[in-house]
């Protein structure tokens, strides 16, 4: 691809959009040609995120205004529904467009599964059929090739990076794994709601969609990929009062005598040379605070009480490998630069 790439970042008005082009602007390959808004089309980026003020960028205008021949890669940050109609229409107007889509719309291989989750029947079925599943350690080969890349979900991409190297292994129970997975608020995107308010969320926490949340179909799908059988893990999001970050702590029964060492050592090999997975020493306990504003994962092994137990813990930002540094990472492979252009680097602390 040309040394300079022209992007659009279509829902750039919201929290993953405005990460994105916080990335973006560190690129040397990149050069930002669109950005659009729904609600705050025609408003300027620093008059929507203060944070942009002196960044010569372009207005923010509705979808329909931008001419997607003048694009090279898409990056769609909108909402679930809404995505499925937008990657079809673009990849008829312009098949040799890159797609990089942050929403859940082409995640699932499945459609039948994407329609139990979601409610409704997917509507773009030819495009989620080359959709490839956009994380990056796991799939880098396929994610070179692709012109649709469907982006992991912040709770789901933090819980598959430890357990697919788990399962491959065989090392543990495939039918024992409990994940009670945590999140910041920035989570749920910038649009207000009443359960974001301060006031409902400030000085308490509480799980949510308990038995029945979304990214349970992305977990069973990488599960049962890794394990060669159908996994159904038990998965719990809760919602913390805080800005940025996943936090799953992976209750787990080791299999034919393994140790927790064991897995710390399958975790180390599978991971070895990655940039942005970082396997703490056994026994650490990450922290949320250590990976936030950046695009790494970090991974804790740590022994139970009791022998032929574990406990797995990984910890991302959401909006960083949770949504728009992954997004960038495979942005990275699919234009053929070096995957961690714009990304390296330790988190923000304190
Ligand atoms: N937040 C996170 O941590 C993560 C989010 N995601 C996914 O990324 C996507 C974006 O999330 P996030 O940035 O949090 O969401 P936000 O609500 O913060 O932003 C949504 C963006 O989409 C635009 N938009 C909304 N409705 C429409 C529409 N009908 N047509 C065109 N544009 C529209 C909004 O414009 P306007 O503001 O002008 O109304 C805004 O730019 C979602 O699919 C989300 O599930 C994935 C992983 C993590
Ligand atoms: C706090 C909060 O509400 N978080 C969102 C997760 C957002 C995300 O990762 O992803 P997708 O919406 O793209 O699947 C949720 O649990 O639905």
């Amino acid at each position: 691809m040309a040394e300079t790439v022209r992007v659009g970042v279509y829902g750039a008005s919201g929290y993953t959009g405005s990460e994105l082009l916080r990335i973006l602007l560190r690129h040397p390959n990149v050069s930002i040609s669109a950005l659009t808004a729904d609600r705050k089309a025609g408003q300027q980026m620093k008059d929507v995120f203060p944070q942009f003020t002196g960044v010569d960028l372009p207005v923010l205008t509705t979808i329909t205004e931008v001419d997607p021949h003048k694009l090279d890669v898409v990056f769609c940050a909108l909402p679930h529904g809404t995505t499925q109609h937008v990657v079809a229409d673009l990849m008829m107007q312009r098949p040799e467009l890159k797609i990089v889509d942050l929403s859940a719309d082409f995640r699932l291989e499945n459609p039948e599964e994407y329609a139990r989750w979601y409610g409704h029947a997917h509507e773009a079925l030819d495009q989620q059929k080359e959709a490839v599943y956009g994380l990056t350690e796991l799939y880098r080969e396929k994610i070179k090739g692709t012109r649709l890349l469907a982006n992991p979900g912040c709770h789901s991409g933090t819980s598959i990076i430890p357990m697919v190297p788990l399962l491959k292994a065989g090392i543990v129970d495939a039918d024992n794994i409990v994940i009670d997975s945590k999140t910041g608020m920035s989570g749920a995107g910038r649009g207000a709601s009443e359960g974001m308010l301060f006031s409902e969320v400030a000085e308490g926490t509480h799980a949510y969609g308990v038995g029945k949340h979304r990214h349970t179909s992305e977990l069973d799908q990488e599960f049962s990929k890794a394990a060669g059988r159908p996994v159904f893990a038990s998965f719990t999001p809760h919602l913390l009062p805080m800005i940025r970050g996943i936090y799953a702590t992976i209750y787990l029964r080791t299999l034919g005598g393994a140790k927790p060492e064991d897995l710390h050592r399958v975790l180390a090999d599978a991971y070895a040379g990655e940039t942005f997975i970082q396997i703490l020493p056994f026994g650490q306990v990450p922290q949320s605070r250590h990976v936030k504003g950046s695009n790494n994962c970090q991974l804790g092994v740590i022994a139970d009480r009791m022998d032929g137990r574990a406990i797995v813990i990984s910890t991302t930002d959401n909006l960083m490998k949770g949504a728009s540094g992954q997004a960038v990472q495979n942005f990275n492979l699919m234009c053929g630069f070096d995957e961690a252009t714009a990304l390296a680097g330790p988190a923000l602390f304190p």
